[in-house]
């Protein structure tokens, strides 16, 4: 078997359609603008270019991008008051701290001093509680990403075997509770899981975000079944030249491809319907802060 190919690029540019329509909508009957506040700490280069795309992206469709390039030895004070001074901005809808951050600041406490309403990270701990219980939320982007193309090439979920390997905040849990939400029988998978091959082996739908190259092999996927690759690893590759590298995901692709009924690239799968999603999650956050009916189809 030769598996389709979910094209996340080309699904990420029609929600950042519908964003479009909807950020013109607000603007032409409410005379509201929807705003993504990004602050970066640090030089990352990576980090730099991510920005700059979420940035770019946030112009493209409507919305008002403010970003906040701070030093890489900003203290922990001077963060959480730029975060107030963001949190009480009316002009402000979304706000995202790039992670990670450097280590001399808490992590867990600066994501929770954002106001849950303008956490279009979907990371503050009454975000993740309200999304565990079923309640209305903001949904991390890249969980909310995969979740968009699973609906749309399945249809319904329910009751199929879902396996997600890796248990971060970021992807692994908040993934997990998404799929749930949709009744599918769900596994966390991780790096001490036994026999992780059978466990895979026997999903419908295994989302892989682990992070480690190319983990995922042909042998893992059951015939048929549904391959989401999360990773987005950059490794070398001696193959195009001294120095060059290649993007990778968790999947080793072509023998994922060779088994399973379909898979997203890396690149140009779950990245570009993250930062589509960021977009979304800004554009339901205005909605909400204005008591306006949410965009539909947006939300998870
Ligand atoms: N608070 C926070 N929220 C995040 O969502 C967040 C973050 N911090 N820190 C960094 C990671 C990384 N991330 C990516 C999103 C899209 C692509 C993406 O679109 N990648 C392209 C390839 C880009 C390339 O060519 O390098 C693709 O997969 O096709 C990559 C990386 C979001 N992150």
């Amino acid at each position: 078997m030769t598996a389709r190919i979910i094209d996340g690029k080309a699904f990420a540019a029609k929600v950042r359609e519908k964003v479009a329509g909807h950020v013109a909508r607000l603007k032409e009957e409410h005379a509201i603008t929807p705003g993504l506040a990004v602050v970066l700490v640090g030089e990352d280069p990576a980090s730099q270019v991510y920005v700059r795309s979420k940035g770019k992206q946030t112009v493209e469709v409507g919305m008002n991008s403010y970003e906040h390039k701070l030093d890489a030895d900003t203290s922990e004070k001077d963060l959480l008051a730029l975060i107030d001074k963001l949190n009480n901005a009316p002009e402000v809808h979304g706000i995202l701290v790039q992670l990670p951050l450097p280590g001399h600041l808490n992590e867990d406490l600066v994501i929770n001093s954002i106001d849950p309403a303008k956490d279009v990270d979907g990371f503050h701990i009454s975000n993740v509680g309200l999304l565990g219980t079923g309640q209305k939320s903001m949904v991390p982007c890249t969980p909310l990403g995969c979740l968009m193309m699973l609906r749309d090439y399945h249809g319904s979920l329910s009751g199929m075997d879902a396996v997600v390997i890796g248990r971060s905040n970021i992807v692994g849990k908040p993934m997990a509770q998404l799929l749930l939400g949709d009744s599918c029988t769900v596994t966390i998978a991780h790096s001490r899981t036994k026999d992780i091959q059978d466990v895979t082996r026997r999903a419908d739908i295994v989302v892989a975000a682990v992070g480690r190259p190319e983990m995922v092999t042909g042998d893992w996927i059951k015939p048929g079944a549904t391959v989401i690759d999360v990773g987005i690893n950059r490794i070398d590759a001696p193959d195009k030249g001294e120095g060059q590298t290649r993007l990778v995901g968790d999947c080793h692709f072509d023998s994922c491809a060779e088994v399973a009924g379909a898979i997203t690239p890396v690149p140009g799968g779950v990245g570009p319907m993250t930062i589509a999603c960021l977009l979304a999650n800004t554009v339901t956050a205005c909605c909400r802060a204005n008591g306006l009916s949410e965009p539909e189809g947006l939300t998870a």
